[in-house]
């Protein structure tokens, strides 16, 4: 079985091309911020995007023959965990969906190219709008704003399920707080298999990332929706897009920062050094959501292989429990894994409604 897994993040379009199990293609097409701010709206980068992945396949000699294409899920009506078949509903959410983000690409890429040939299925998996929060944790102090999680469900789990096996034991047997470190930083209190606590890594709750504002102050947030300095459009990339890191220093290329700071960079280094005090703190958050019962911190994402953050980070968090970092993601492998069950027949596809 030949399979196509592409996965655009705020940052990158990671791309690989499975046969069974065996990985013959993995890329990580990386995206500076002048490059997609091009762009008015992610759904523009469509074609942009889809185009990188046909021009990577015949760059590489791969036949456009596979037996499914899987994308990142998009941020469509919060959903259990697990693999979709693409449907129409599922892309009428994807177009009109709730965020903004590069993963709504994923879905809409994968249907369109699966389209082009005769049998070939398209799948998602585990999306950022999975969502298995008990009532506790929706509720905030306003009725009006109950918490929504839009995580890197994907990665966490496929990186949860990895130290499990590395450590002979199961995902469903640990207590785990999980920290993916991309563009967008998410925080999950594991409970057992199920994430019981995440933050909103997309709009407004967390630690600042590279490109996300993560949790502001509500009053100077509403007086600056009302002082006439920015359209709803331009206020909304203050939060995701050109927030964070972006907004701060002008890029999101954590390596240039780190240069940076060895270079004697004072600002760079506080802002990062805010940051890292804003995810330590976040991940403390989630160990009491666990009652404190942690078995491990995964540290994960492309963040994680910082020689600046990591040992930064450690020195916060290291008396929580033990501290392992997995650089990078599984996310293609887990979409790749996902789709050869689906077509095995070995995992269930659930139908998006
Ligand atoms: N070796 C590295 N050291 C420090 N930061 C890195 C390294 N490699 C990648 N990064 C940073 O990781 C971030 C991207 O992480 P990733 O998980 O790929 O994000 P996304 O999927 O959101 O695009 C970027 O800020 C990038 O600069
Ligand atoms: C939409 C999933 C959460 C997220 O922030 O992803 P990126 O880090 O890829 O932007």
């Amino acid at each position: 079985m030949k399979i196509l897994a592409i996965n655009p993040g705020s940052t990158s379009t990671k791309i690989a091309v499975y046969e069974d199990e065996k990985p013959l293609l993995v890329r990580n097409i990386k995206h500076s911020v002048e490059e997609l701010s091009a762009f008015a709206e992610v759904t523009d980068q469509f074609g942009f995007r889809k185009s990188l992945v046909l021009n990577e396949l015949e760059k590489e000699g791969i036949p456009f023959q596979f037996d499914a294409i899987v994308g990142r899920g998009g941020l469509v009506k919060p959903i259990p965990g697990g693999v979709y078949e693409v449907n129409e509903a599922m892309r009428l959410d994807t177009l009109h969906a709730m965020r903004t983000h590069a993963c709504n690409l994923g879905c809409l890429i994968a249907d369109e190219l699966a389209s082009m040939l005769p049998g070939c299925r398209a799948f998602i998996a585990d999306p950022g709008v999975v969502d298995e929060m008990d009532e506790i944790p929706h509720i905030t102090g306003s009725p009006l704003m109950p918490r929504i999680t839009i995580w890197h469900a994907l990665n966490q789990r496929a990186i949860a399920r990895r130290h499990a096996r590395e450590h002979n034991t199961r995902y469903e047997d640990l207590n785990l707080v999980i920290c993916h470190l991309g563009g967008g930083i998410s925080i999950g209190a594991h409970d057992h298999g199920r994430a019981i606590d995440v933050n909103n890594a997309l709009d407004g709750e967390g630690p600042f990332s590279p490109e996300r504002a993560g949790t502001l102050p509500a009053g100077q947030l509403i007086d600056l929706c009302f002082s006439g300095r920015f359209t709803k459009d331009e206020l909304k990339k203050r939060i995701s897009g050109r927030a964070g890191l972006a907004a701060h220093l002008g890029t999101t290329d954590m390596i240039a920062i780190e240069n940076a700071i060895l270079a004697g960079d004072k600002k760079a280094e506080l802002v990062v050094d805010a940051m890292i005090y804003q995810v330590a703190k976040s991940i403390g958050a989630a160990a009491v959501a666990l009652y404190g019962k942690v078995d491990a911190i995964l540290l994960t994402g492309g963040i994680a292989r910082s020689e600046y953050l990591i040992p930064r980070l450690e020195k916060y968090i290291s008396f929580l429990a033990p501290v392992y970092v997995y650089p990078g993601e599984d996310e293609l492998e887990a979409l790749a894994l996902n789709a050869l069950g689906a077509l095995r027949g070995e995992l269930p596809v659930a139908e998006y409604k």
